[in-house]
């Protein structure tokens, strides 16, 4: 998928206010049952997915191991909506290629994990993606300085990387605010994702400090209902965003 081509954002207009923007939510197949990934995939993007987030751990940047191109590539042709890839290894060229070429549209990848950041985001664009930095919670919103106007996303972790299933931790919170005022006042379309411990309890906050894509794993994947807690999540996110006044 190309890049969007770069647009100032725009603030409410006579039109859009009252209205909230909307909040995509990404379930995060690390929580499905991979014995049945295809039918785990249906049956979110059947519940009203607008993603499917694809954890990658390599058990050397982060301490666990999942999967690799070749799984995203067999679930491809099974994923109604773009698969968003998260990857969590160090080093990530040689990957950007593999999972770009399995189908990938949005890769992110952790600014620690690459030796030359700003090649890595190009290498992501190069190969028709879309591209992230993801900060972990101790990565300062400084790691973004000078790359910013070449990113089409930032992903905010709420939990450490590694694992699904984690308690969210709160300073991600201001940390969103921040991001959100610094994005606001670049006037550029870069949307802000947030990973890790979000249920359908804390979506109205992450609403309204400026979350645009909402990854919710063990939330959804656990539920009894799962469109109901993927409508929960963005109802709730969508509330919040309301308040903001987005
Ligand atoms: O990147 C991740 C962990 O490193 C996962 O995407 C994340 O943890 C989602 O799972 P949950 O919603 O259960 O926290
Ligand atoms: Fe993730």
């Amino acid at each position: 998928m190309a890049s969007l081509p770069r647009r100032r954002s725009q603030g409410p207009t006579k039109e859009t206010e009252g209205m909230s923007r909307p909040v995509r939510i990404a379930p995060s197949l690390l929580s499905a049952d991979f014995a049945f990934l295809a039918q785990e995939a249906r049956s979110v993007t059947d519940g009203g997915a607008d993603l499917l987030h694809f954890d990658v751990m390599d058990n050397h940047y982060v301490p666990n191991l999942t999967v690799g191109p070749l799984v995203c590539a067999a679930l491809k042709p099974h994923a109604m909506v773009p698969i968003d890839v998260h990857l969590m290894v160090r080093p990530v060229d040689a990957l950007i290629e593999s999972f770009a070429q399995a189908g990938a549209s949005l890769i992110t990848f952790h600014p620690e994990a690459s030796d030359h950041v700003h090649r890595s985001i190009q290498l992501i664009k190069a190969k028709g993606c879309k591209a992230g930095l993801v900060l972990n919670p101790a990565t300062p919103l400084s790691v973004l300085d000078h790359v910013l106007g070449d990113l089409d996303l930032v992903l905010i972790m709420s939990v450490n990387p590694g694992f699904g299933g984690q308690a969210f931790i709160p300073s991600a919170l201001p940390k969103i605010r921040a991001l959100r005022a610094l994005i606001d006042s670049s006037g550029l379309p870069i949307e802000i994702e947030v990973d890790g411990g979000v249920k359908p309890d804390n979506a109205f906050e992450l609403g309204a400090a400026g979350a645009d894509i909402l990854v919710a794993g063990s939330a959804v994947f656990g539920a009894a209902d799962r469109a109901g807690a993927i409508r929960a999540i963005r109802e709730r996110a969508e509330e919040g965003a309301r308040q903001r006044g987005a």
